[in-house]
């Protein structure tokens, strides 16, 4: 049976990669467990798992019952929010590199919020609200909230030694936005609420391709490369990264695994998009052989954590590897 689009090719924003798609499975199907058991991406589809926020939580529905408090919401020049960790502004840590913030953030009320989307206007600043979920939030929502489908998701969380649960973000963002390519270290059901957007996933062994500021930085966990202009002289190997894409619509949930890459994007001409996620810190890792690609990661995280504690300064961290490095180990 053909499925009913709702969105076209038009309204996605060209890059100079291919990409495969990601699997969608329904959810009873037990291919799903051997795909997150592998650390791979899946789209789950026909649960329950937020499917309460799927019949309800259109902008309006959030308007009048997400709460009367100021909620979380970055602004920007651009489409493109992406993401800083202010602790790392600091002078002595950046030791004179340059940083400018890309976007601004501040708390809005959820009214004034709506009231600036339907007025936004091409040269606006654009909006995204990002809030996790609460005890802020309106009773109807909380009952939403109470209604996801949490024995399917605690039993993902306990078959795949998850750890805790830390947050659900609620996510609005206007038409055409963009949560530019970064990875996060920590497991993630991603679930779409309304509207529709596009999943870009690049595997941890990619790192080599899509270059991360480095851990110090307040872009760390952040790809360097600009996908709407990469800059082929300084990151050679961008064109070498193998990502798989999907576009999830309403009462999808996307596994993002731990160390992934993702880049989202809400459709343009789509309208404004609301998602859910789960972000789960990730289990104990045992350090089996061969080593897994996340895990490498992970070291390197490790190392350049090291060699800045030892080294004091971010400037000497890379000479010092340069310098063990060339004519020894390349
Ligand atoms: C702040 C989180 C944004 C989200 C991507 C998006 O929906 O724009 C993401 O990156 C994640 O869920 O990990
Ligand atoms: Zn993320």
């Amino acid at each position: 049976m053909c499925e009913e689009k709702h969105w076209n090719s038009s309204q996605l924003r060209r890059y100079d990669l291919q990409f495969e798609q990601i699997p969608r499975i329904h959810y009873t199907d037990p291919k799903i467990d051997e795909l997150i058991s592998a650390n791979k991406p899946v789209v789950i589809t026909g649960s329950n798992i937020i499917k309460t926020a799927r019949d309800h939580w259109t902008p309006e529905y959030l308007e009048q019952n997400l709460g009367v408090a100021g909620h979380t919401v970055f602004s920007s020049k651009t489409h493109k929010f992406k993401y800083f960790d202010d602790s790392k502004i600091s002078k002595n840590n950046l030791n004179g590199i340059e940083f400018i913030p890309p976007t601004r953030k501040c708390k809005m009320r959820m009214g004034e919020f709506m009231k600036k989307l339907r007025e936004w206007k091409p040269g606006n600043d654009r909006l995204y609200l990002q809030q996790p979920l609460n005890n802020t939030v309106g009773p109807l929502i909380v009952e939403d909230f109470a209604h996801f489908d949490w024995e399917y998701v605690n039993k993902r969380q306990a078959k795949h030694n998850w750890g805790p649960l830390t947050s659900n973000l609620l996510l609005i963002s206007q038409e055409g936005n963009v949560t530019p390519c970064h990875y996060d270290e920590q497991q993630n059901f991603f679930g779409q609420a309304y509207g529709y957007k596009r999943c870009i996933l690049f595997p941890p062994s990619d790192f080599e391709c899509l270059y991360p500021h480095p851990v110090f930085h307040p872009h760390d966990r952040q790809s360097m490369v600009d996908f709407d202009r990469p800059d082929y002289v300084k990151f050679p190997k961008f064109g070498n990264a193998k990502g798989c894409e999907t576009v999830v619509e309403p009462g999808d949930v996307l596994y993002i695994p731990i160390y992934w890459w993702h880049h989202i994007e809400s459709l343009m001409r789509g309208g404004p998009t609301v998602s859910v996620n789960f972000w789960f810190k990730g289990g104990p890792t045992s350090l089996s052989y061969p080593l897994k690609d996340h895990q490498k990661v992970s070291i390197t995280r490790n190392v350049e954590k090291m060699l800045l504690e030892v080294l004091q300064d971010p400037k000497e961290v890379g000479p010092l590897l340069r310098s063990m490095v060339m004519g020894r180990y390349s």
